[in-house]
Formats: C-alpha cells, sequence, structure tokens
C-alpha cells in the first residue's frame, strides 16, 4: 500500500465467552497493535451458528461420563464463517492434548504470512470430528485444568502480537531480543536507590548505579544466565553459551560458593 504499511495479521476467535477477549483488545501492547491496525482481531460464536431455539451448542457425551461435549455443526459452520473473514489461515484448537506452546512457536507464528482462526472449547471438550474437519494444528499453554481455551487463545495472541514488526518500538524489542534468546530475565529495579522501610536499608546494585554500561551489560546478562542455570537448567540443555556467556556463569557460581 502506499504508506509502505504491511497488510493487517488477522487473528479470528472461535469462542463461546467473546467479550472475554476484551482482555487483549482493550489492555496492553496487544490493544496498540489493534489500534495500529497492524493486527485485527475478530470473534465468531458458535451459538450464533445454531438453528434450535434453545441455541443449543453442546449434548451428552456417547458413551456416558460427566459433562457434556461441544457439537460439531455449530462449531464447524462458526469455523467457516471465521476462515471467510481469515482469508489464507491455519486453523488451530487450543486444548491440553496440544503441542506446548512456546517462544520459538510464537516467533514462528508471527513470521508466516498465514492468518490465524483460535478455536478455543468449553465443557469436557470438543466433538473430535470436528478437530479431523477442520482444525490444522492443536496448542497447548500447560498442563493444567482450566475451564476454556481461551486464557489459552490469548496467551498466544499477545506472545504473538509483540512480535509482530512495528507493534513494539525498536529499544523494546532490542531489549526483548537480547534475553528472548531462551533465558530467563535479569533482576529489575527502580528507584529510590535505597529503599527502608524504618528497619531496614536496601540499596539498588551498585553497578547499576554505575553509569558504566558495559559492565551493567555484562552484570545483567550474568544475572540472566545465574538465574536461568539455578531456577530453570532445562533451558540452558542443549543451548551453546558464548565464551563470555560461560566465563560468566562460572564467576556467578563460585561467587555463589564463596
Ligand atoms: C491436563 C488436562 C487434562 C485433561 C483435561 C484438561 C482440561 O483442562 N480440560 C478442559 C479444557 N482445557 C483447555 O482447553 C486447556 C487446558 C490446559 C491448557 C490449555 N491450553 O489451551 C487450552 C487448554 C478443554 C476443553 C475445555 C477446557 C487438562
Amino acid at each position: 500500500s502506499e504508506s509502505g504499511a504491511k497488510k493487517p495479521r488477522r487473528i479470528a476467535l472461535v469462542t463461546l465467552f467473546p467479550e472475554m477477549f476484551d482482555a487483549v483488545t482493550q489492555f496492553g501492547v496487544s490493544s496498540r497493535a489493534v489500534k495500529q491496525g497492524l493486527v485485527e482481531v475478530r470473534c465468531w460464536n458458535p451459538r450464533e451458528f445454531t438453528s434450535d431455539r434453545h441455541q443449543t451448542v453442546d449434548a451428552r457425551p456417547y458413551g456416558g461420563g460427566p459433562g457434556m461435549v461441544m457439537l460439531v455443526q455449530p462449531l464447524r459452520d462458526a469455523v467457516q464463517a471465521a476462515k471467510a473473514w481469515a482469508g489464507e489461515c491455519e486453523v488451530i484448537y487450543l486444548s491440553p492434548q496440544g503441542r506446548r506452546f512456546d517462544q520459538a512457536a510464537a516467533q514462528s507464528f508471527a513470521a508466516a504470512p498465514r492468518n490465524l482462526v483460535l478455536v478455543a472449547g468449553r465443557y469436557e471438550g470438543v466433538d473430535e470430528r470436528f478437530i479431523d474437519l477442520e482444525v490444522d494444528s492443536e496448542w497447548s499453554i500447560g498442563d493444567y485444568v482450566l475451564s476454556g481455551g481461551e486464557l489459552g487463545a490469548m496467551v498466544m495472541i499477545d506472545a504473538i502480537a509483540r512480535l509482530i514488526p512495528g507493534v513494539l518500538g525498536h529499544r523494546q524489542s532490542a531489549e526483548q531480543d537480547s534475553f528472548t534468546d531462551g533465558l530467563l530475565d535479569c533482576p529489575h529495579f527502580t528507584r529510590p536507590e535505597v529503599y527502608t522501610d524504618g528497619a531496614q536499608e536496601l540499596p539498588v546494585p551498585a553497578v547499576l548505579a554505575s553509569g558504566d554500561h558495559e559492565r551493567i551489560r555484562r552484570w545483567r546478562l550474568q544475572q540472566a544466565l545465574g538465574r536461568t542455570a539455578l531456577r530453570r537448567p532445562d533451558l540452558l540443555q542443549g543451548k551453546t553459551l558464548t565464551e563470555e556467556q560461560q566465563r560468566l556463569l562460572t564467576d556467578f557460581r563460585r561467587d555463589l560458593e564463596a
């Protein structure tokens, strides 16, 4: 287009609770992406694709057992409507059986040109035939029991929207890049330089007030590495550390022993 602006990424949601998505369209970085026209978010409610008086979207499970299962037809018709809007898209069902969503997945979704149709389940889940007919991939945000897939869809929207070019300011995204290469974050401090509650005085680490940017960069990297090694050693598996990172981590561990 004349402004050189990229076409907005379209994210469609199929959900019984569209109002929940105000959380990502009205607040935070993802809402800025929407306001800037870089991302468009739209909801389709399966209940609007029912044809019975009671707008039935669920029914009892074959084989017995507790709870209800979402019917194929309203879900499928809602997905078809969402796909008509989303165009070239990937249909994703958020579910505990899905592949674990992580930063690498967020980066690949943000980089891919395809739009997304995110389907959130409720009740005990959806009729498996809907998944076979309409779903390209299943994704999970973690191993715990939730009441619906909507929070999973919002996690994906937030994580992906931040990575879409133009959404974050250059400084923030540069900051983000330095650490999302698989490390935990370093500690953060702000004023006052010495916090006191009357009983104790808690200063900010001197290095951060030193103004020595190279020393600060090294300290923050060492903290990120050390905290990752202590709290999430799994993130360091299979990660090749640079010479500098290895030295910083060794020093961190030695200081810990001291
Ligand atoms: C470990 C386990 C085993 C069995 C059921 C459940 C469970 O929570 N079932 C309920 C539903 N859970 C999710 O949708 C859901 C849950 C977790 C992460 C997710 N990431 O995306 C969507 C997610 C499925 C249909 C309605 C909600 C969880």
